[in-house]
């Protein structure tokens, strides 16, 4: 499917507005599609004109800046749910609601302003008024879900889209009627620059010259905000973890100075094999290069990468996610032969027994990679642009 929104107006750039943040989950997909919009309508000589529009101290107001993406912000709300009715009306959710109408007004005076030929969202509490905003202002909507289940705020948004875009089949069916009608599997973006890392360059760029190449290199991560669950866990069994391998764990912005000090205590040789930092940047490409094995949440990108990059890979999902949506995601994977999945009460010799096999059995570890990549879609940013541009020539 190419659209002849490609070929339009070649003098016009194509304008869109894209919406979702929050998480890395949710904004790292909507960059890739917006690079990968672009550069396809640069191969046909027309220019994109491109406004982010999310929350002011979210994650993608920082990827937007970096990317030199315009950025407007709204406010938005975070309804935190619980089965307590009296939490649910805390002066945090009280404060939360009363942010929606305010964000909804801006949202569509934004939309207004802009006139995009197309609305990208791609979840997060944001998306909410900027979709709305686009319905009012009769734009095309298209709605990206990452995730195998809906999360809440696509849930509420399916019924307005002009076409949503699902990362799995399996999503299809449980996608309200008026969403399955309109509904494309895209697979789940992964930023390009992720499929082509080197792991030299991680060891240039993190100095990470204590590490001993002879060993298998594990990568801990608890996604884009860290997990105290596997940090306690790693923490656990660091000594043990760092006599069979190379260590890079990413722990967390907030969560760096309370693991220093554990980390005090190792012997200076194994403290050279041990890198330890709140978020990977620009290097993220070059660590997953490096990584024989990753410890990880199972949160919809994460799964994406390492499914597009074909890794051996021990999951702990975070339990509480909407639907149990990342131990799903962690069993699917299991089932296929594809990782190790840790659920329910994880100990920490339970990750020890997980991930011992993998370090001492390296064609395990080529034949676990190999089963994960056949779940991997790279062309997934390529689907959803198809997908974007033919919502803009429909209207
Ligand atoms: C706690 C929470 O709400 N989790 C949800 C959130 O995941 P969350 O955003 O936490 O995690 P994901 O696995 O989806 O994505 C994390 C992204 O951040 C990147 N990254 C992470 C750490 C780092 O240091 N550097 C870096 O670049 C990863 O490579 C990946 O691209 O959205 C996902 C997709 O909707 C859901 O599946 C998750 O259940």
């Amino acid at each position: 499917m190419r659209s002849d929104a490609v070929n339009h107006s070649p003098q016009q750039a194509f304008r869109l507005i894209v919406t979702g943040g929050g998480t890395g989950g949710h904004t790292y997909p909507a960059l890739t599609a917006v690079r990968t919009l672009r550069g396809r309508l640069a191969a046909a000589g027309r220019g994109l004109d491109v406004l982010w529009v999310g929350t002011a101290d979210g994650l993608e107001a920082r990827v937007a800046a970096a990317e030199g993406i315009k950025f407007a912000a709204v406010a938005t709300g975070k309804i935190r749910r619980s089965s307590n009715p009296l939490k649910l009306v805390s002066p945090a959710n009280i404060r939360d609601m009363g942010r929606v109408p305010l964000g909804a007004v801006q949202a569509r005076s934004i939309v207004a302003d802009f006139r995009p030929d197309a609305v990208l969202a791609t979840g997060g509490y944001v998306a909410v008024p900027v979709s709305l905003a686009a319905r009012m202002c009769h734009r095309p909507l298209v709605v990206h879900e990452q995730t195998v289940r809906l999360g809440l705020a696509n849930r509420q948004l399916a019924r307005y889209a002009t076409r949503f875009a699902v990362s799995s089949e399996s999503t299809l069916s449980l996608l309200p009627e008026s969403a399955r009608a309109v509904a494309v599997v895209t697979g789940n973006p992964v930023r390009p620059e992720v499929l082509t890392g080197q792991p030299d360059k991680a060891v240039q760029a993190l100095g990470l010259y204590g590490f001993d190449r002879a060993l298998p290199t594990v990568y801990v991560t608890g996604g884009a905000q860290g997990s105290a669950q596997i940090n306690n866990l790693v923490r656990d069994v660091l000594p043990w973890l760092l006599e069979q391998a190379n260590v890079v764990h990413q722990c967390g912005p907030a969560n760096a100075a309370g693991l220093e000090q554990s980390t005090q205590a190792l012997p200076a040789h194994l403290a050279a094999r041990y890198l330890l930092t709140g978020y990977v940047g620009p290097e993220l490409p070059d660590v997953l290069a490096l990584a024989d094995v990753v410890v990880s949440r199972s949160g919809a990108g994460t799964i994406a990468e390492l499914t597009a990059l074909g890794k051996a890979a021990v999951f702990v999902p975070l339990a509480s996610s909407a639907g149990n949506e990342q131990a799903h995601n962690a069993r699917h994977l299991q089932e296929a032969g594809a990782a190790v999945a840790l659920l329910g009460a994880v100990t920490a010799q339970g990750l020890r027994e997980a991930v011992a096999p993998l370090l001492a059995d390296a064609g395990l570890r080529a034949r676990m990679a190999e089963r994960a990549r056949v779940h991997g879609r790279p062309d997934a940013a390529d689907r959803l642009v198809d997908v974007i541009l033919a919502a803009a020539t429909a209207t």
